[in-house]
């Protein structure tokens, strides 16, 4: 798999007029495929065995929000990295997740081929199917370098996609008392 992917790379920087038998290149195909293979390591992963088994009951149903997940990823149109952060918040009704899956599943999830929109989405159906929360949001504000490094070249702009479920989607109240407490101290 990792051969086959580093012949492909070799083809690519032959085709960019490079010579892949140069001193400083004769490695790059194969560190190149291992690195994109870790770029989208998510495609190996599922759910089940990322969650481990690592949901609490609990008696706590007022919100959660974990803020500044930052996350790696790469766009499905150009193959160039998007980079940014994710925040989740979270009702439980008798269940709360481990924090750390929080991120797992952000990483599953970013590790793979993506548009913006689609993560966000799938992250947070996610958190609502392992959790059975009451109501899950996910919001991801994020860079690409699609946008930054070629095309229109703006260096400023970020993208803001946002996702809710259940109560969120339901109560103003609910998605206001969210985005007030990711906006607080940044
Ligand atoms: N909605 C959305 N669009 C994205 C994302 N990542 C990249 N894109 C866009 O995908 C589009 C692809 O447009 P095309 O016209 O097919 O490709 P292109 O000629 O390379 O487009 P330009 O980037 O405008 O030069 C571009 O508008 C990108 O900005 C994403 O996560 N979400
Ligand atoms: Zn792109």
């Amino acid at each position: 798999m990792t051969d086959d992917l580093a012949g492909h790379y070799r083809a690519i920087i032959n085709g960019l007029g490079e010579n892949c038998d140069r001193e400083g290149l004769q490695n790059t195909p194969q560190r190149a495929a291992k690195a994109m293979q870790f770029l989208t390591r998510g495609y190996q992963q599922n759910l089940n065995e990322l969650v481990n088994n690592a949901v609490f009951e609990s008696a706590m149903d007022e919100m959660v929000v974990i803020q500044d997940i930052e996350l790696y990823s790469m766009c499905e149109h150009h193959v160039l990295p998007f980079i940014g952060k994710c925040h989740i918040a979270y009702l439980p009704q008798g269940k709360v997740l481990g924090l750390s899956k929080f991120a797992r599943i952000v990483d599953m999830y970013a590790r793979r081929l993506q548009i913006q929109e689609n993560l966000t989405r799938q992250i947070a159906e996610a958190v609502e199917s392992v959790t059975n929360a009451k109501g899950v949001a996910v919001v991801i504000e994020a860079q690409h370098m699609c946008m930054m490094m070629r095309g229109v070249e703006k260096q400023n702009s970020k993208m803001k996609t946002s996702m809710m479920l259940g109560q969120f989607r339901k109560s103003q109240a609910t998605r206001l008392e969210f985005f007030n407490l990711i906006s607080t101290n940044r």
